[in-house]
């Protein structure tokens, strides 16, 4: 699905309601713009949970994935992203970093972290699920509606 928001169009329309991220995530899916309700999962260096649910159905939701902003193994690679894809997930939001870049591109998803590392996250299944995070200045909620482009990443409260 190709959205027709723009975070800058939002950020006027709704002003101080609008949480805008302040965070620089890079753009690694082949989907630039990308919106859906959230849907969370918060982890250390372990993406058991999030190959998990993303392996569940997604009605379009938006997985926001609080890493803690560590970058020292990745969260999401091409095998996790291709199935977000088949299980009809719009997106995933990573503090954090993902590998198999190059793939990552060509899957229709929209995809952002902070960077990449070829190294694997362990799969004990550590964190939890549908939990606020909060990175950047935001609190992201389940349920609240994600909206993200090359501008940035902003949340629209339910
Ligand atoms: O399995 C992982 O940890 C991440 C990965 O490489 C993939 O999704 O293909």
């Amino acid at each position: 699905m190709i959205d027709s928001f723009t975070t800058a169009d939002l950020v006027d329309e709704h002003g101080d309601r609008l949480r805008v991220c302040d965070t620089q995530f890079r753009q690694f899916g082949g989907h630039r713009s990308f919106s859906g309700p959230i849907r969370t999962v918060s982890c250390h260096e372990d993406n058991g949970l999030v190959k998990k649910l993303l392996a569940t159905p997604g009605d379009g939701a938006v997985l926001v994935v609080d890493g803690g902003g560590s970058l020292h193994s990745a969260l999401t690679g091409d095998m996790i992203a291709k199935s977000a894809v088949d299980n009809g997930w719009a997106g995933i939001v990573v503090n954090g970093a993902v590998r198999d870049s190059a793939e990552l591109a060509g899957l229709p998803l929209g995809v952002k972290a902070l960077g990449t590392n070829p190294r694997k996250s362990s799969k004990a299944g550590a964190g939890a699920v549908d939990v606020p995070v909060g990175f950047g200045g935001v609190t992201f909620t389940p349920g609240d509606t994600l909206y993200s482009d090359d501008d940035g990443v902003v949340v629209l409260p339910a």
